[in-house]
């Protein structure tokens, strides 16, 4: 029997959470079905990756440099795989934003859309046109719940994240027609580096050039729920590779694909009133009017998972 020729896997930000997770995933299948190339921006972060990538190195996985702000350093990248065959590319290098618009610079929010939405742009525009020739390709794109609906405090970050699922929709037209495939994977709250960097910068935020009311919101109502609702509502970024690589195996891909079954609830406002002003109120009253019974809720989730994760370990055998 002929084994089948590995897919090249191109993904980003692999030095921790998400793109770890999935490279890892990939690079350990059994059926050895993968090719994949981990990259990152910074190489001297590459020691978790090496680890939990045990045995992978050299064989189904190799570490590359690629910084998707540096167009440079994607053509270096991408020119230095055989062939710059590039047959699934998982765009995941991302990073978050939170506060009040008055406390955040233009600077830092061009620097949220740069990563986040041209980090996507410039990879494509490098790697799209090999595709189209072979008339192959499948793009996997992290995007976020945010990208389908705005959450308080989050305005620069969810704005990232649906200029990408715009751009992804007109683009998955022209896709079709070069028989090539699009797939955005929709987190929710993802327990990683991303939540702890978000929540610190957003404790250490100099919330002076806000009013009283909008710091005091800030901090009293957003960063006070923040760990909660990550601790009752997060995923592992495990989970969200088992997704990925889900999809990647599908036969035919879904455009979208949201993660979090506990999340679907929120989302799903969105798509039942087509003025737009279910999810708003919804959320203004969940966190304004009904924050007890809001709070009662992610205690009862936490106290739910917390009782089945128990049994399950308790269900393992001990090492
Ligand atoms: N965590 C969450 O709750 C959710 C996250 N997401 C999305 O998932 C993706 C991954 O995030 P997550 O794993 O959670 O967070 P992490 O902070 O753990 O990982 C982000 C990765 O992106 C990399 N990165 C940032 N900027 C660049 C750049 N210019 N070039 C290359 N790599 C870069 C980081 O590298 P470095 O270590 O050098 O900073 C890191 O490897 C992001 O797109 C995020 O928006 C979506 C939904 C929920
Ligand atoms: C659920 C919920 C809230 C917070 C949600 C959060 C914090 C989601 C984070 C998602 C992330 C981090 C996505 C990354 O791409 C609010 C607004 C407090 C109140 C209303 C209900």
């Amino acid at each position: 029997m002929t084994a089948l020729p590995l897919k090249n896997v191109l993904i980003t930000g692999c030095s921790s959470g998400i793109g770890l997770a999935i490279a890892v995933k990939l690079a350990k299948d059994e059926q050895r079905r993968f090719k994949v190339y981990a990259t990152m921006r910074n190489l001297s972060k590459q020691d978790d990756l090496v680890a939990a990538a045990e045995g992978c190195m050299g064989k189904t996985m190799e570490i590359k440099q690629l910084d998707v702000c540096c167009e440079e350093s994607i053509k270096n990248c991408v020119s230095s795989i055989p062939d710059r065959k590039v047959d699934i590319l998982v765009s995941n290098a991302g990073m978050g934003l939170i506060g009040p618009i008055e406390c955040q610079t233009v600077d830092q929010m061009k620097t949220v859309m740069d990563t986040n939405f041209f980090g996507l742009v410039r990879l494509l525009k490098e790697i799209l046109p090999d595709m189209k020739k072979r008339k192959s390709g499948h793009i996997v794109i992290i995007s976020s719940v945010m990208g389908i609906q705005g959450i308080l405090f989050n305005d620069v970050y969810a704005a990232s994240k649906f200029a990408v699922e715009g751009f992804c929709e007109s683009l998955a037209i022209q896709a079709l027609k070069f028989k090539l495939q699009l797939s955005l994977i929709e987190p929710g709250p993802v327990v990683t580096e991303f939540e702890k960097k978000v929540y610190e910068d957003g404790l250490t935020m100099d919330l002076s050039a806000a009013d009283k009311e909008t710091a005091e919101m800030f901090t009293n109502v957003y960063l006070k729920n923040y760990k909660s609702i990550f601790q009752s509502l997060g995923q592992t970024a495990e989970d969200v590779a088992e997704h990925t690589m889900k999809i990647i195996l599908a036969e035919n891909p879904p455009f979208r694909h949201q993660t979090n079954t506990l999340y679907t609830p929120m989302t799903t406002l969105k798509y039942a009133d087509p003025n737009g002003d279910l999810p708003i109120d919804t959320f203004y009253k969940m966190v304004f009017q009904h924050d007890k019974v809001f709070n009662a809720s992610l205690n009862f989730i936490k106290l739910l998972r917390w009782r089945s994760k128990k049994s399950f370990d308790l269900g393992k055998p001990q090492s």
